[in-house]
């Protein structure tokens, strides 16, 4: 069974150290990557459709079919895998949009991503929500890497510089600026080809002991 695990970490400032939960990374079953694919692509399907009754009748039957074959399968968040597995394309997440060829360094991380019919606004374009949500995942997500303390979002400053297109390979930059006590200031970019659709700054601030 899996296990949060206690880790002994600095609290940035180095007055003292305290400890946080830290989830061990979920084992992963055969097939699980799938089913993720299956739920985005059904995601984009329903965005993308206009259906008749006798197809929303018939859709309807199966997805309900589904969600009652999960339900025996429910856990608490420690031992869920979806959104909390990097070793899944969008770490198992089907809300975040995917995210796959990461490449690190210390300092600067660049991926790839694409935003399906599902995170459409209109003419084209990814609707503006779904772009901080992209930035706060992968900022964050640099942000706690490495083995630092859990660091929560304080603050995303977004600019939408150009639009960003859905059912596009586009690549983003995400660089970790500096540390100054609990804080950690991340900035990045999203772009088509050499065009900047957008551009981030963020906040991310290390949990106290304790602290939700
Ligand atoms: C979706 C949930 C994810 C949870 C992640 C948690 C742990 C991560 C663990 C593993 C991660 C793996 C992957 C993560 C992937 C994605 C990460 C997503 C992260 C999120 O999506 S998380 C959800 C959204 N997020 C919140 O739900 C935060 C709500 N909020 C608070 O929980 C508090 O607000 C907090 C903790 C932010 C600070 O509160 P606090 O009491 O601990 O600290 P305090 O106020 O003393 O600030 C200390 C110093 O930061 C400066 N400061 C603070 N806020 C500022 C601001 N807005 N602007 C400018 N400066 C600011 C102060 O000015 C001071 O600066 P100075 O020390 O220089 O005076």
């Amino acid at each position: 069974m899996e296990q949060a695990t206690m880790a002994t970490v600095s609290d940035g400032e180095g007055l003292s150290s305290c400890r946080q939960n830290r989830r061990q990374p979920p084992a992963v079953p055969t097939g699980y990557a799938e089913m993720i694919e299956a739920v985005r692509l059904l995601q984009d399907r329903i965005a993308a459709a206009a259906p008749d009754e006798e197809l929303i009748a018939a859709v309807t039957r199966d997805l309900t079919h589904a969600a009652e074959l999960l339900a025996p399968a429910e856990r608490e968040e420690a031992f869920r895998i979806s959104g909390f597995s990097e070793e899944l394309p969008g770490n198992g997440s089907a809300l975040i949009p995917l995210v796959w060829d990461v490449v690190s360094d210390a300092s600067v991380r660049r991926g790839r991503v694409r935003f399906g019919s599902f995170h459409l606004g209109e003419n084209g374009a990814a609707h503006g929500g779904t772009i901080p949500l992209l930035f706060d995942e992968v900022l964050g997500r640099f942000a706690n890497s490495d083995g630092r303390a859990s660091a929560r979002t304080a603050y995303l400053h977004v600019d939408y510089r150009s639009v960003t297109p859905v059912e596009k390979d586009l690549e983003f930059v995400v660089r970790f600026e500096r540390e100054e006590g609990r804080k950690r200031y991340m900035t990045g970019a999203l772009r088509d080809g050499e065009r900047v659709c957008a551009e981030v700054e963020g906040l991310f601030v290390q949990l106290r002991p304790g602290q939700p």
